[in-house]
């Protein structure tokens, strides 16, 4: 059993590499998240932020270099081993069951939490708690009103909450949201910036965000990706003044 430090990043990153073939994509990456902050990447295309997010939730194996949750290594893990240890990601390309309600979605996210397989028969007290945990979930995401649509026929934004809401079931304390705000038009991208926030209170985000200014509102720190490396971390406020930042990524958006 692994007991937290206080000091104890909730995610560490040490000499991370990835290579594909001959091309090596994450080069010796080193990052700390701190346990209850809201953690940004940014980075131009091609900086390997879908790789390092691969490599944290388990997708890919590290070429080399450690990954620590709570203090405990999970690089190389299955993603289901690294989600009971803690983490869930939300992807970037949506990955709810369309054809079932809002609320059965939510229902499997629980079920998967607890080991138990869909369907299978089990007493009413434990039926009942997967339950409460669906409705508090779907209370959370402000999908009361959709509980019994299927989750095909909701909005692209509600899409979207529906997918926090399954990472929410999951339990983990730390989240991993791969531009949540993408595709959004601006009023949907207030309305999730304030649905994040709420339900990643007290708990470790770390998104892949393009839209400063959602990072600005959002996030305590941001690490920019550049080539493989963390080229700056720090406040959103000082990362937009860091010249070197400006140049290698913020200065590319502008042109
Ligand atoms: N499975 C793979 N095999 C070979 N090369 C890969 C693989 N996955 C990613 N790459 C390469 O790694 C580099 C980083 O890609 P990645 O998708 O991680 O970047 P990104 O920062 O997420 O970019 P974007 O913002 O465009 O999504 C790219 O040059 C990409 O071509």
């Amino acid at each position: 059993m692994i007991v937290p430090l206080k000091e104890q990043p909730a995610l560490r990153l040490s000499g991370v590499t990835k290579s594909f073939g001959p091309i090596e994509v994450i080069k010796g990456l080193e990052l700390d998240v701190w346990p209850g902050e809201r953690h940004a990447v940014i980075g131009p295309n091609g900086a390997g932020k879908s790789t390092l997010f691969n490599l944290i939730s388990g997708m890919f194996v590290p070429s080399s270099g450690e990954i620590m949750l709570n203090g405990q290594s999970i690089g190389g893990l299955p993603p289901h081993r690294i989600n009971r240890a803690g983490l869930a990601r939300s992807f970037q390309i949506t990955n709810i069951f369309h054809r079932m309600s809002v609320l059965e979605n939510l229902r499997i996210g629980v079920l998967a939490r607890h080991g138990v397989r869909y369907g299978l028969f089990r007493p009413i007290a434990r039926i009942q708690r997967v339950n409460e945990e669906a409705a508090e979930a779907l209370a959370r995401v402000g999908l009361e009103a959709r509980a019994h649509d299927l989750a095909g026929d909701l909005t692209y934004s509600e899409q979207r909450a529906l997918e926090i809401g399954m990472t929410l079931t999951t339990g983990a304390e730390v989240i991993l949201l791969d531009e949540p705000t993408a595709g959004m038009s601006r009023e949907e991208t207030a309305q999730a910036v304030e649905l994040i926030r709420s339900v990643t209170e007290g708990k470790t985000l770390l998104m892949v965000e393009h839209d400063m200014s959602v990072v600005f509102s959002l996030c305590d720190r941001v690490s920019v990706l550049v080539y493989g490396n963390i080229l700056a971390t720090d406040t959103p406020e000082r990362i937009s003044a860091n010249r070197d930042v400006q140049e290698a990524y913020l200065g590319q958006e502008a042109s």
